[in-house]
């Protein structure tokens, strides 16, 4: 059990790691993995009325409204009051990010830099698991058998929002975004940035920066 409760958001564009990192972040911790994108696309499995209008965004290549995702997402973190976590995906604007400050008090902020060039090859190699939500990349992390989820046998498949006609457009939406967001953590001093191509260069830092705030 950690003595303190502690919360970790993981900022950076699509492909920069954040849903890898998070996932090591909360095995090397003990803190729950909680991802936005991971939240859309249950309800838009479970045809919810907020996962049928949130899916009409997404295939537009488009942010799901503000007001969305808080309703999607604020009532879940309520009720981890007592739980550590780490977020991934959420907050992307400085609506979201305002609402997010007003139930909870974040420990850090990791911001994932990583160049746009890498960031179109990861993406467009990308590959998931959609009932697990396990991530594969035929290059960084592939499966064991090509186009099957190690654990269950079943298909992977790729996001729409993955093929590589509408990433650019992701992308460069992403960074007019984000900025106001990094920029408002920064002035909280809760900001850490990292850069690099690399997950497994990055990682050793965001580990032992953790190390440091997370007590045993
Ligand atoms: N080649 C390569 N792929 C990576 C690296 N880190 C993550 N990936 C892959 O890049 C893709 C995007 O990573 P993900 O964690 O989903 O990024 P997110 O969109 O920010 O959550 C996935 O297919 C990962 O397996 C890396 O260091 N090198
Ligand atoms: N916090 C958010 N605000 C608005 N839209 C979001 C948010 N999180 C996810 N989305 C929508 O869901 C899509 C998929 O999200 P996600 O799986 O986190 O992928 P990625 O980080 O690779 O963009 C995004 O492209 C976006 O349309």
């Amino acid at each position: 059990m950690m003595a303190k409760i502690f919360r970790a958001v993981v900022l950076g564009p699509p492909g920069s790691g954040k849903g890898t990192i998070s996932a090591r972040i909360a095995h090397s911790f003990g803190l729950q993995h909680l991802c936005s994108g991971d939240f859309l696309r249950e309800n838009i499995a479970a045809n919810t009325e907020a996962g049928i209008l949130a899916k009409k965004y997404i295939q537009k290549n488009l942010l799901v409204p503000d007001n969305v995702m808080t309703y999607l997402v604020l009532p879940k973190l309520e009720t981890m009051t007592k739980k550590s976590w780490v977020l991934d995906g959420f907050p992307r604007t400085v609506a979201q990010a305002t609402a997010l400050n007003n139930i909870c008090d974040l420990d850090v902020v990791i911001s994932l830099n990583v160049p746009f060039e890498t960031l179109k090859e990861r993406l467009s190699d990308r590959w998931i698991h959609p009932a697990s939500g396990r991530v594969y990349n035929m290059e960084f992390n592939p499966p064991q058998v090509h186009g099957v989820d190690d654990i269950s046998g079943e298909p992977l498949v790729q996001h729409d929002d993955d093929k590589p006609e509408v990433l650019v457009a992701r992308l460069r939406h992403y960074k007019d975004i984000a900025k106001p967001v990094v920029d408002l953590y920064r002035a909280k001093g809760i900001l850490h940035s990292f850069s690099g191509t690399e997950t497994d260069k990055i990682w050793p830092y965001i580990s032992s920066l953790l190390g440091t705030k997370i007590p045993a």
